[in-house]
């Protein structure tokens, strides 16, 4: 099965190129590189595309060219912060630049789109584990684009038959357990690679943001999934769609949530490096606690976490030791 992986050059779709592969599939990578790294399709030895989401003709040229089975979708901008003070970049790259990708795929008759969307969609939850059936009320312009999609896709399921699958994680963490690729943004915004850049010295501390949350320790409290379980969620989604020839969504987490003190903690733990922590105020727009409830996927998938926060932390410690991108 031959999939285009628009994105695959970033963190969590690099990751999901390589099962791919061990897992027989044909994945070749799109991407503009404007955030990805051109070295995880070198390392991989997975073919790498250079070309933008929005450029429609060209990816119609790819998917006759390449015998494009399937599409899995990871481009976008990601930062929240940066998205309610640029909303205008996260509208064209994360909604208008997809209406073009889905054009390409009606056009050429591809059927199956697999979507990478975010906890961010539900906004501030309303229940201690946010399942499928939460109400959907994003707070930012980043989970405010990444529904509209979702909504794209029902829209387009029932027009021109394209199935999704639509894939909501939450903290997505980790690296490959050899070290080959790994999380690496620029900037980087996610606590666990910051807090092992603090341990590891290429930053000088790490900083809480917020300390007077409504949770056990006043941090916030977040759900982290390890980077290959979700690539692993990716398989069976594609799987059940395709041979069952429906839409699908699920919310992906390892249902348990940690504060970001206790992350801290954990990381001094595993690293026995012992940084500097500051605390500071509250940043924009982060509710204080999101766990996901994944019976869904559990039920529906077979899908259940492998790797635990111990090896959410020590892989990402052996890639912030030694990074190749
Ligand atoms: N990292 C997380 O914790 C997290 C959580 C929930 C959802 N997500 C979603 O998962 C997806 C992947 O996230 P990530 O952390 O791997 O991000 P990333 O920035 O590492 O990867 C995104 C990739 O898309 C490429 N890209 C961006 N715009 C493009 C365009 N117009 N044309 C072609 N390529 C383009 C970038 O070059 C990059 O390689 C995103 O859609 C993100 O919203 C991530
Ligand atoms: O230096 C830091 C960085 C983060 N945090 C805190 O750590 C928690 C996690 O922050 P991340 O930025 O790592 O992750 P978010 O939960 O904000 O967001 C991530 O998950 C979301 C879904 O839950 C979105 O999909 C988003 O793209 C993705 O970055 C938050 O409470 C944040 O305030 C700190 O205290 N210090």
């Amino acid at each position: 099965m031959n999939i285009l992986v628009v994105g695959g050059a970033g963190y969590i779709g690099s990751h999901t190129v390589n099962l791919l592969k061990k897992e027989g599939y044909t994945p070749i990578i799109y991407d503009n590189l404007s955030k990805g790294h051109k070295e995880a399709g070198e390392i991989l030895g997975v073919k790498l595309i250079n070309g933008d989401l929005g450029d429609k003709e060209r990816l119609k040229k790819v998917f006759s060219d390449e015998k494009i089975d399937i599409v899995m979708h990871f481009a976008a901008f990601i930062e929240v912060g940066e998205s309610v003070t640029a909303p205008a970049k996260y509208y064209n790259n994360n909604v208008s630049k997809v209406l073009e990708l889905l054009d390409a795929m009606v056009e050429s008759n591809v059927k199956y789109f697999v979507f990478s969307s975010t906890a961010a969609t539900f906004g501030e939850p309303e229940t201690e584990k946010i399942s499928e059936t939460h109400p959907q009320k994003p707070i930012n312009p980043y989970g405010k684009s990444k529904l509209m999609v979702e909504e794209i896709l029902k829209d387009y399921d029932n027009a021109y038959g394209l199935k999704s699958t639509v894939l909501r994680y939450f903290n997505a963490s980790g690296s490959d357990e050899n070290g080959l690729i790994g999380e690496s943004h620029d900037p980087e915004s996610h606590l666990i690679p910051l807090i092992l850049q603090a341990a590891s010295g290429r930053r000088k501390s790490i900083k809480i943001f917020g300390t007077d949350y409504d949770t056990k320790d006043g941090t916030c409290v977040r759900d982290f999934v390890h980077v290959y379980d979700l690539a692993k969620a990716h398989i069976l989604g594609m799987e059940k769609m395709k041979n069952e020839n429906m839409s699908l969504n699920y919310n992906l987490g390892s249902g348990e949530g940690f504060t970001v003190k206790e992350i801290i903690e954990k990381t001094k733990a595993i690293t026995g490096v012992d940084f500097t922590v500051e605390e500071e105020g509250p940043r924009a727009g982060d509710p204080a606690v999101l766990v996901a409830d994944s019976e869904k996927a559990g039920k529906e998938l077979g899908w259940k976490p492998e790797y635990n926060l111990d090896s959410i932390i020590s892989s990402a410690w052996k890639w912030e030791l030694n990074r190749k991108y």
